[in-house]
């Protein structure tokens, strides 16, 4: 045992294990998928531009180089906090002082915080990039759009949706029952391309009947820090998974599912 994993663990069994702690470890857990869940239906929203009322083309408007800086300023926040507190170091940091049972379902809260402040501190640039005029391509376009969410939806369910939320860890927690240690899995559309969420939220991003500068800021930031977020995810599932995954990366392409290995 490393003195790392001696600090972690010493940290409260006696506490981290009483049924009130599971309890509230419990109700914390669902409280934090819930703030994620709202987070991820106002998402779908503010960049389609519908049911929400503040969306990426809405609000206080602010002079173009303040709204490109505070929006990037915005976007780095979210990437930071999202990529930082997913690394393994992190973890075993941090989860000296938040208990492990917990560390997911706390994860998913502070992304989803930072989500919700950029879109309620996000800056409209409302000149338009491009705007279709033939109405069936807008639909088209708005139909993949949402075709885009739904893959995101769907891929989270077929790698596993309530351990990437939280809701297991928390769930298994309660019952006394141990997590499995991660598998390297390859269900369904992870057969065809390595990253199906990823590539839903690409869709999702840049399919716009009318594209403004700043949902274009939006989608073309995302979409950087995306590939930066594969790189890193990719070479955590390498550490974890060795040649397993060294082999899937020759085999499967990234993104797009007619390319062989990106
Ligand atoms: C937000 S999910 C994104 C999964 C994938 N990148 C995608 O776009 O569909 C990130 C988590 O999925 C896990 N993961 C990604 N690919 C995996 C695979 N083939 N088998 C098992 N776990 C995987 C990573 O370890 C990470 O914890």
């Amino acid at each position: 045992m490393t003195q790392l994993d001696h600090q972690v663990h010493s940290i409260s069994p006696e506490i981290t294990g009483s049924r009130i702690f599971r309890f509230i470890a419990f109700l914390y857990g669902i409280a934090a998928y819930l703030v994620f869940f709202v987070t991820i239906l106002y998402a779908i929203g503010f960049v389609m531009g519908v049911m929400v009322p503040k969306t990426i083309d809405t609000g206080a408007e602010a002079p173009v180089v303040r709204a490109v800086l505070i929006n990037l300023l915005l976007m780095s926040l979210f990437a930071v906090q999202h990529s930082v507190m997913a690394r393994r170091q992190f973890k075993d940091w941090w989860t000296q002082f938040v208990p492990k049972p917990v560390e997911r379902s706390t994860y998913v809260l502070f992304a989803s915080l930072s989500l919700l402040l950029l879109f309620w501190q996000w800056r409209p640039l409302p000149s338009v990039i491009w705007s279709v005029e033939s109405p069936d391509l807008a639909v088209t376009l708005v139909t993949l759009s949402f075709a885009g969410w739904v893959l995101v939806f769907t891929s989270t369910f077929i790698i596993n949706h309530f351990e990437l939320f939280g809701l297991h860890q928390v769930t298994n927690h309660l019952v006394g029952k141990e997590m499995e240690p991660p598998r390297f899995k390859t269900p369904l559309l992870y057969k065809f391309v390595r990253h199906p969420i990823y590539l839903g939220f690409i869709v999702a991003f840049w399919a716009a009947p009318v594209m403004t500068a700043g949902h274009l800021l939006f989608a073309a930031v995302t979409t950087l820090y995306i590939f930066v977020g594969i790189a890193l995810e990719e070479s955590d599932l390498v550490d974890l998974f060795g040649d397993e995954y060294r082999q899937y990366k020759q085999r499967v392409s990234m993104l797009i599912p007619w390319r062989r290995s990106v």
